[in-house]
């Protein structure tokens, strides 16, 4: 898409660089220096001597942020981005902004793992204190090169109602046809073909067993009541497709065509997720992430074990079944939508008992006697939590509190290495060991990487 003449100006006025690319730095980016200034630049690789136009950062500025726009001297790591509109050097030589989510596209898979691994460690020492060297397991199947993973995709809808992405930290809009990342069943519903006039954000859920798809239409502001149901009609029409509106502000789920929820599995075990709710994206993470978990933690039968962070129940289920009719299973989830839809997902398992809220608070309510509260029954301690909290990580709070309960076991899963590594170092601070790391290429062609820690006390 044409940039706007004044945004094409603007863009142009700001310095371009000749750098050479050091180390990869957490967040897609890689390090250079100029002038004695830190550069942190995306779409390079170590070793790389480019071109880069500064995106971010003036004179007072303490770093600069800057997108490279042509390789001088390339790595031997770098190969063709598999997704046009994501190319940022294919971007940069058609005067147009690159769309963000294949931020490591340019680069070959294996060195996308090795790069993760760095990036990884580096942060383990940083906020941890602690060396260690670090492997990126590939997703079981490499399927396709990186490609047809993601069972979620969002997009945003440019003002010609057409399917459209953001440009990385930036309000520009590009138009986007087949999305390479996402999963074949994504693509099937050819929403670029689709007028989305009225609609501001579009999300799809296409679970990887192949179930029926399901496309959340955010309105725009204003738009006639009239207008949604319009659009529902016109999606995959040839398709079995749900289409629902989702209105975040006032937390109104709407049904337009189908049902409002996708039904995921993992295993033997049937979820159902409603609206946004949670699930892993990447069509083998439910498999892997619930494997991890159950062979690190080993639950055993008659074990008192929590779920926390628990979505829609994805561990809580196998957990469940690890600890039979003679245990019991914490399982907490802040979202109200998805705590429901855990309630229904292991309504046949009466040794789960589900509770919604805050992990902190819930924790508090729970186990009163960890802090002198009379008069409330008493729940068992735990043997075994396991956590799963959003990027932003537990925290101190919740990280004291698990170590009040002293459970035998924490398997932590996170999908941002930096809040695992702080949190990592809460937990070494008050006497545990991390006894196993695995981390995961469940996002290939992107910076991200999942992650499950096994803490035991010292
Ligand atoms: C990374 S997801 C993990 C969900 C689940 N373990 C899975 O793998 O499908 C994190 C979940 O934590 C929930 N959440 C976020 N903050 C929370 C909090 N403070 N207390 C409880 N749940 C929270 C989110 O709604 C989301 O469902």
């Amino acid at each position: 898409m044409a940039e706007p003449a004044s945004s094409a100006a603007a863009e142009n006025d700001r310095p371009l660089l000749e750098l050479s690319i050091g180390n990869p730095a957490h967040g897609g980016h890689f390090v250079a220096r100029h002038e004695g200034r830190v550069i942190f630049v995306r779409h390079a690789l170590p070793g790389e001597r480019v071109l880069a136009r500064v995106t971010d950062g003036g004179a007072g500025s303490g770093f600069w942020r800057a997108d490279t726009v042509e390789v001088l001297e390339p790595s031997a790591h770098r190969v063709a981005h598999p997704w046009q509109p994501a190319d940022a050097l294919l971007a940069a030589a058609d005067g147009r902004a690159a769309v963000g989510g294949a931020e490591f596209g340019h680069i070959e898979l294996a060195e996308q793992r090795r790069i993760k691994a760095a990036v990884f460690a580096e942060q383990l020492q940083r906020l941890a204190g602690v060396r260690r060297e670090v492997e990126v397991e590939p997703a079981r199947e490499e399927h396709a090169g990186g490609l047809g993973w993601r069972t979620r995709a969002g997009f945003a809808v440019d003002a010609a109602g057409r399917l459209a992405m953001h440009a990385h930290r930036s309000g520009e809009l590009v138009p986007v046809q087949q999305m390479p990342l996402a999963v074949d069943a994504i693509n099937a519903l050819t929403l670029w073909d689709t007028d989305l006039a009225g609609v501001a954000r579009v999300e799809v859920a296409a679970p990887a067993n192949g179930s029926t798809p399901l496309v959340l239409l955010i309105p725009q502001p204003g738009t006639p009541p009239q207008r949604l149901p319009a659009v529902a009609a016109a999606i995959g029409q040839d398709r079995a497709v749900s289409v629902a509106a989702w209105e975040p502000e006032q937390g109104r789920l709407t049904r337009l065509r189908g049902r409002t929820w996708v039904q995921e599995s993992c295993g033997v075990h049937q979820y159902r997720v409603t609206g946004e709710g949670f699930w892993q994206i990447h069509r083998q993470a439910p498999a892997i992430l619930a494997a991890a978990v159950l062979e690190g933690i080993r639950p055993q039968p008659g074990d008192h074990v929590a779920d926390l962070y628990a979505g829609a129940g994805l561990f809580s289920a196998p957990l469940a079944a690890a600890v039979g009719e003679g245990g019991r299973v914490l399982s907490v989830e802040g979202s109200p939508g998805t705590s429901r839809d855990a309630r229904k997902n292991l309504h046949d398992a009466p040794q789960v008992d589900i509770v919604q809220g805050k992990v902190d608070r819930v924790l508090r309510a729970e186990f009163p006697q960890r802090r002198g509260t009379p008069g409330r029954q008493v729940r068992r301690g735990l043997d075994a939590v396991v956590l799963d909290p959003p990027r932003a990580g537990a925290g101190k709070t919740v990280v004291r509190q698990l170590d009040e309960l002293r459970p035998r076991v924490v398997g932590y899963v996170s999908c941002d290495p930096a809040s695992f590594a702080r949190d990592l170092g809460y937990f070494l601070a008050l006497g545990w060991e991390l006894e196993t790391l695995r981390v995961f290429d469940l996002y290939p062609h992107t910076h991200h990487m999942e992650t499950f820690g096994l803490l035991v006390r010292a």
